[in-house]
């Protein structure tokens, strides 16, 4: 019976990385997913950048929207403080499960957890679930027609402090104009576009950093 895209990316971690090792496991999914098939992880060279803002803002809560096949999780995980708390969220319980093993193989499990769920639903949850008061840095890479009501949600739940960086993935391919449209033209955040290309591919896009003034 035919293996889905996350099952086979799993089987080319399993297959190359070194168990334990963080960046084996990333250098497996960018390897496999260069010369085998594509998929939608932030890739390598967006991830570099993700890398550089994730270790000026050391941030103690994290929260990713959009986990995918963890490849993003693993990255921003391993460069966190002990202590240092990343959730993410992924509504297809399939691919979470792919997630999980991933998370697990890369062996930074115990700073993830991983919650199956649309942001639209769970968002209003984690103060009393997860005991957060305000997150430090969100990774926005999930619907990019979501980008927009879940930063508003996110705001309205008192989940952004004075300094929080939001860093969102793709906004120019497949795009999230209406996100490039709120947050570049509101006062309470400061903005920067880092030009890039689409994971794996010579075709435009880039990451906006967004700081949340209070
Ligand atoms: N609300 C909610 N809450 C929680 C959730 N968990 C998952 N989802 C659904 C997210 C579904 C995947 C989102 N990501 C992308 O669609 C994506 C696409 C491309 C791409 C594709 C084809 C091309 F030709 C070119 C570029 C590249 C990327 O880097 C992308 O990140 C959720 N939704
Ligand atoms: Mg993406």
């Amino acid at each position: 019976t035919q293996t889905t895209r996350p099952q086979r990316i799993l089987k080319a971690v399993q297959k190359n990385a070194t168990k334990g090792d963080p960046d084996s496991v990333i250098s497996a999914i960018d390897h496999y997913c260069k010369h085998s098939e594509w998929a939608m992880n932030v890739g390598d060279e967006k991830g570099s950048i993700l890398d550089s803002v994730v270790s000026e803002v050391n941030p103690s809560t994290v929260l990713e929207l959009g986990t995918y096949c963890g490849y993003s999780a693993v990255r921003i995980a391993r460069l966190l403080s002990p202590g240092s708390k990343l959730i993410t969220v992924e509504f297809n319980p399939a691919i979470a499960a792919i997630a999980k093993q991933i998370i697990a193989y890369a062996g930074i499990q115990d700073k993830v957890t991983l919650v199956e769920g649309s942001s639209g639903d769970l968002i209003p949850k984690m103060k009393e679930c997860f005991g957060i008061t305000s997150f430090d840095f969100i990774f926005l890479d999930h619907w990019k027609d979501r980008y927009v009501p879940d930063t508003k949600l996110l705001e309205e739940c008192g989940l952004l402090r004075k300094g929080t960086v939001l860093l969102a993935d793709n906004v120019i391919c497949p795009g999230a104009p209406e996100y490039l449209k709120y947050i570049r033209n509101n006062r309470r955040y400061e903005s920067r576009y880092y030009p890039a290309h689409l994971e794996y591919t010579k075709v435009e896009d880039g990451l906006e950093k967004s700081i949340f003034l209070g």
